[in-house]
């Protein structure tokens, strides 16, 4: 019986994931081949599963890690995918705080083991922030380590400002925790899908768990009432604490259009949305001082 060719997207809150989601998913049409998605995120709210094309069967798991507390849920999802559609290509994207060897523990269950093939873990590394690794937690530090070195394939994303000197640093970074693994740099996590989806897994190392509790990233909805003043909102956001890892979802500005917006690593991006969305954004940080944020954000409202 023809396997599933499973993917893992592993990588650390808001690196590039999604982004080249899209590109894997545009390349598998182009090759017909029937491809499916599932989505993890911490939140309990959906936000990027708009990125996933209407045809292509998608799956979302919500509000948990698929590493821990929703990895039973993984293997029924993922068998029910499998059973539901003739696949030819299985895309897992996990949460960034996921543990990625764990994601491949749940799909090497032998309940799933004559229908998935697991050609991989892309681990997509938000550059700038490893390179700045040294603001956040111990915890955080620690599971970025672990996404690099059981990484079967290396993206290092967002390096188009970088400098030389940090260029190499990556290098070496990739080199001593992951020696011998394909490891590319770039931005908008550009890569040649060829050699990508032709993915070797290697041996499977020891590694190091980071529990849920110990890793304390917590998210946090907050819905709007109205629209917001654009400066107004980027200078709060500048004040905000780093420990704040991650935001998106829908806000509505001074011009009265709806925008999908997006934080990560001090960058905001917005994408005009035509549809009527829910105006909510989802915050995952760890400490995540709910009050305070709160209050800033109401006074943001127009
Ligand atoms: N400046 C810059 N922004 C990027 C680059 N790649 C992705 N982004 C932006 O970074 C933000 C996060 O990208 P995603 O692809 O959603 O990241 P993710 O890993 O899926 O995020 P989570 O699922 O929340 O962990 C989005 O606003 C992207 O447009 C890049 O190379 N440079």
């Amino acid at each position: 019986m023809k396997k599933v060719n499973v993917l893992i997207l592993a990588g650390f809150l808001g690196s590039g994931k999604t982004t080249l989601l899209k590109q894997i998913l545009q390349r598998e049409k182009e090759m017909n081949h029937k491809t499916a998605v599932l989505m993890n995120e911490l939140g309990e709210v959906s936000i990027d599963s708009d990125a996933v094309p209407s045809d292509v069967p998608l799956k979302e798991l919500l509000n948990g890690c698929i590493c821990c507390s929703l990895s039973d849920q993984l293997e029924k999802q993922l068998w029910g995918l499998c059973k539901e559609n003739e696949l030819d290509t299985l895309i897992i994207e996990a949460t960034g705080a996921a543990h990625p060897i764990d994601v491949l523990d749940a799909c090497l269950s032998p309940y799933l083991l004559d229908e998935l093939h697991v050609a991989g873990i892309i681990s997509v590394m938000d550059a700038p922030r490893w390179l700045n690794r040294d603001t956040m937690s111990v915890q955080s530090k620690m599971l970025m380590i672990e996404q690099i070195k059981h990484a079967d394939y290396l993206i290092w994303n967002k390096t188009g400002d970088l400098k030389k000197e940090e260029i190499q640093q990556l290098k070496d970074d990739a080199a001593r925790l992951n020696e011998g693994t394909p490891s590319i740099l770039t931005d908008l996590a550009k890569v040649d899908l060829d050699a990508l989806m032709n993915l070797t897994r290697k041996e499977r190392k020891k590694h190091q768990s980071i529990p849920a509790e110990k890793l304390k990233v917590k998210t946090w909805v907050y819905p709007f009432k109205g629209a917001v003043k654009k400066e107004a909102f980027e200078n709060w956001l500048r004040e905000m604490p780093s420990s704040i890892y991650r935001i998106k979802g829908y806000i509505k500005l001074e011009d009265e259009q709806i925008y999908l917006f997006q934080y990560s690593y001090g960058l905001p991006n917005y994408e005009k949305e035509f549809m009527k969305m829910p105006l909510r954004l989802v915050f995952i940080g760890e400490n995540l001082d709910t009050a305070i944020l709160k209050n800033g954000l109401e006074k943001l409202v127009i």
